[in-house]
């Protein structure tokens, strides 16, 4: 969870740190499980012991302090960080009532998607078949199992993968979560692949596909059309600028999907948010 104290640590470092360096302290940093995550500025180089010992001084159990150091890289999203205080990145992180166990240094997680992992896991209904392409270490994956329905997860870092079995296996959810290591991409352009490898696909499609989509892979919605039944929901992630969403919102349509709902769930470059669609199969 984000550090959103009425004091925010670039107020904890008045005096410590001068202006007009002071300014560029971040306000905030998250958490994931027991670990502080930070991005300090090349200028603050001087500052970065002082700053560690703030953040450890704010939060009791704080088992490490890592400092991203690189934007999300790859297909596998996981930025470069150096750890300024601890032994490792290993962490359990506790999110909507889900237990995560992770290395934060191998696999993408992002703490403050948490509120919209929970919007999304309150539409799933018992019963369901779901796909989840992309699936990271499972904050779509867990909370949609625990529903009592049938999960078919894709991920294709070999660590994400590792950490999503061993969540499943934590939270208790072992027979109702199929996983695939694999690329989704490819996994869904041939057909039958599927079924070649595990997932029993419903004869008129699944229920609900929920497609935390990297950026980039947009071409991904209408494979994931295919295979979802006459009324069945997807809840689409998308990178765009405002001023984009009227026409997409007319391509959805074009392509026999109904926006049911749609927010910006968070500002990833200037101008630029990663949004969600509810859309529905007509
Ligand atoms: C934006 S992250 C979302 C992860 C997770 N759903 C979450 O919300 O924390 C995208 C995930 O997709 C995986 N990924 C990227 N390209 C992929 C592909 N072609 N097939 C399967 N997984 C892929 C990455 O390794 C990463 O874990």
């Amino acid at each position: 969870m984000s550090y959103r104290n009425r004091i925010t640590l670039r107020d904890s470092m008045k005096g410590i740190v001068e202006e007009p360096l002071l300014s560029l302290v971040p306000k905030r940093f998250d958490y994931i499980g027991d670990i502080a995550i930070i991005s300090i500025p090349a200028d603050l180089e001087a500052y970065r012991d002082a700053i560690v010992s703030k953040i450890l001084s704010m939060r009791g159990n704080t088992r490490a302090v890592l400092n991203k150091v690189s934007k999300l890289e790859g297909e596998r999203r996981v930025a470069h960080f150096e750890l300024l205080s601890g032994e490792s990145a290993e962490t359990f992180h506790r999110e909507n009532g889900y237990t995560y166990k992770m290395d934060v240094r191998k696999v993408f997680f992002n703490p403050r998607l948490y509120w919209e992992r929970a919007r999304v896991a309150s539409k799933v209904l018992p019963g369901e078949s779901i796909l989840i392409p992309f699936a990271g270490v499972g904050p779509f994956v867990l909370p949609s199992a625990g529903k009592r329905t049938t999960i078919y997860a894709i991920e294709i870092n070999p660590d994400a993968c590792a950490c999503l079995k061993e969540n499943i296996r934590l939270n208790k959810l072992e027979g109702q979560v199929t996983v695939i290591h694999g690329d989704a991409d490819l996994i869904l352009s041939v057909p039958g692949s599927l079924e070649d490898k595990g997932f029993n696909v419903p004869e008129n499609g699944f229920d609900r596909a929920i497609v935390p989509t990297p950026y980039g892979m947009d071409h991904f919605l209408g494979k994931v059309s295919d295979l979802i039944k006459k009324g069945g929901h997807i809840h689409f992630y998308t990178f765009k600028t405002e001023n984009q969403i009227p026409e997409l919102i007319e391509d959805y349509k074009k392509m026999g999907l109904e926006v049911e709902f749609y927010r910006r769930t968070g500002n990833v470059a200037p101008g630029v948010s990663r949004w969600v669609f509810d859309l529905v199969k007509k």
